[in-house]
């Protein structure tokens, strides 16, 4: 049998500024359209491809071989890919992985999920990075189709059509409908290193699109867990007699999801211990009362690096936003904890009157960096205080 490499058919990338791009397909046929992004991690693409704060992204993964590795059924932070698209510049011939299932195409293939490959990513990146992340549209001709003028405008006009990320509530869209309690730690998937804790701690987590590495780790250190839908009231929260709360990391915009606002302050106010990560963290310094902005193209990658205001310590972290709170809006009780040595932009926000905390970007990192997971333990620390 030939490799899925000299199979492939052909397929387009328009953007919304006109630029296109010819390569060829190695997912589903038919098309998809959500905002392009670019991400520089090197591994990873299975957590980035089912990480649910990519719903109605295209990613454009900057490494320029992705698949490697192949497929591994326990690797994913859902259970299924949530970027609309993927983008990359070479699938591999041959993938090598003990715990490989299937390969990337063919994963991509049996999700649905529209994916090209052979296109110039280095210049694709060099537009969104002058440009700003602009919506695009993904079209994937069937076996042996060849790519005709109508085919291009109809990828440029789809692309122009897709709604703007900015002003998008998709918390509520991705998240769990029912509460559930979660159990997996590292050790269930035989990731785990020293001592397994026992459950001590009840936590509430708000699912806003959750990535499970969060659950597990929250799980490892000793948590019992109750994930609850988005739209949880503080109230119900209140009745679960939690002794910390979760805010998860999510897609869309975090301005529009006044839902989880509310919840939030009413909770923090109460004085339980919060966290929260990426959304979380910025729909806790809206419920404090700073305000959020859309970025330019965001940050999307596996090697940012962050600093720690409290002590000048540098961590390496994992960071995907596209939105982040500004520095100038803070309320009196928020204090900036940490800030991007990129672009200096706030990463860490802790209250001076309540015991609750948030950081930017991704400290259960899975397959890493690690160097920020020290988070969790403030968090663990924080609930021992309570
Ligand atoms: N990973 C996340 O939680 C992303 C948060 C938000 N959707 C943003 O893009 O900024």
């Amino acid at each position: 049998m030939l490799p899925d490499l000299l199979t492939h058919s052909l397929a387009i990338l328009a953007l919304a500024d006109g630029t296109v791009f010819k390569g060829s397909s190695i997912g589903a046929a038919g098309h998809t359209v959500g905002e392009v992004v670019f991400n520089t991690s090197l591994t990873g693409y299975q957590e980035i491809l089912t990480d649910p704060s990519y719903c109605r992204q295209i990613v454009t993964l900057t490494y320029p071989h992705i698949g490697n590795y192949g497929v591994c059924e326990e690797d994913v932070e859902a259970s299924k890919i949530h970027a609309a698209g993927l983008i990359i510049k070479e699938p591999p011939v041959l993938d090598s992985n003990f715990r490989k299932t299937r390969t990337l195409v063919q994963y991509l293939k049996d999700e649905g999920t529209v994916a090209i490959a052979h296109i110039d990513t280095r210049r694709l990146t060099r537009v969104l990075r002058t440009t700003g992340a602009q919506n695009g549209c993904i079209l994937a001709l069937p076996a042996g189709e060849k790519i005709t003028e109508a085919h291009i405008a109809d990828a440029i006009a789809k692309a122009k059509a897709a709604p703007s990320m900015a002003g998008l509530d998709l918390a509520k869209v991705v998240s769990r409908k029912e509460s559930e309690s979660w159990t997996e730690t590292e050790w269930t998937l035989g990731k785990g290193y020293g001592e397994q804790t026992a459950p001590k701690f009840h936590v509430v987590a708000y699912d806003f699109g959750v990535k499970n590495n969060i659950l597990r780790m929250l799980a490892s250190r000793g948590c019992k867990i109750t994930v609850v839908p988005a739209q949880t009231p503080a109230s119900a929260v209140f009745d679960l007699e939690p002794d910390g709360v979760f805010l998860s990391n999510g897609p869309g915009d975090p301005q529009p999801c006044d839902y989880a606002i509310t919840a939030a302050a009413q909770l923090i106010e109460s004085g339980i211990p919060t966290f929260g990560i990426c959304l979380g963290h910025q729909i806790m310094a809206l419920a404090s009362g700073a305000k959020t902005f859309k970025m330019k193209f965001g940050h999307h990658g596996a090697n940012h690096p962050v600093k720690d205001l409290d002590n000048g310590r540098v961590s390496i972290t994992s960071q995907n936003h596209g939105f982040a709170v500004d520095a100038e809006s803070l309320p009196a009780n928020l204090r900036p904890t940490h800030i991007s040595l990129f672009d200096g932009t706030l990463q860490g926000l802790a209250r001076t009157d309540k015991p609750a905390f948030c950081f930017q970007g991704h400290p259960e990192a899975s397959p890493g960096p690690h160097d920020i997971s020290y988070l969790f333990d403030r968090f663990i620390g924080l609930m021992s205080k309570a």
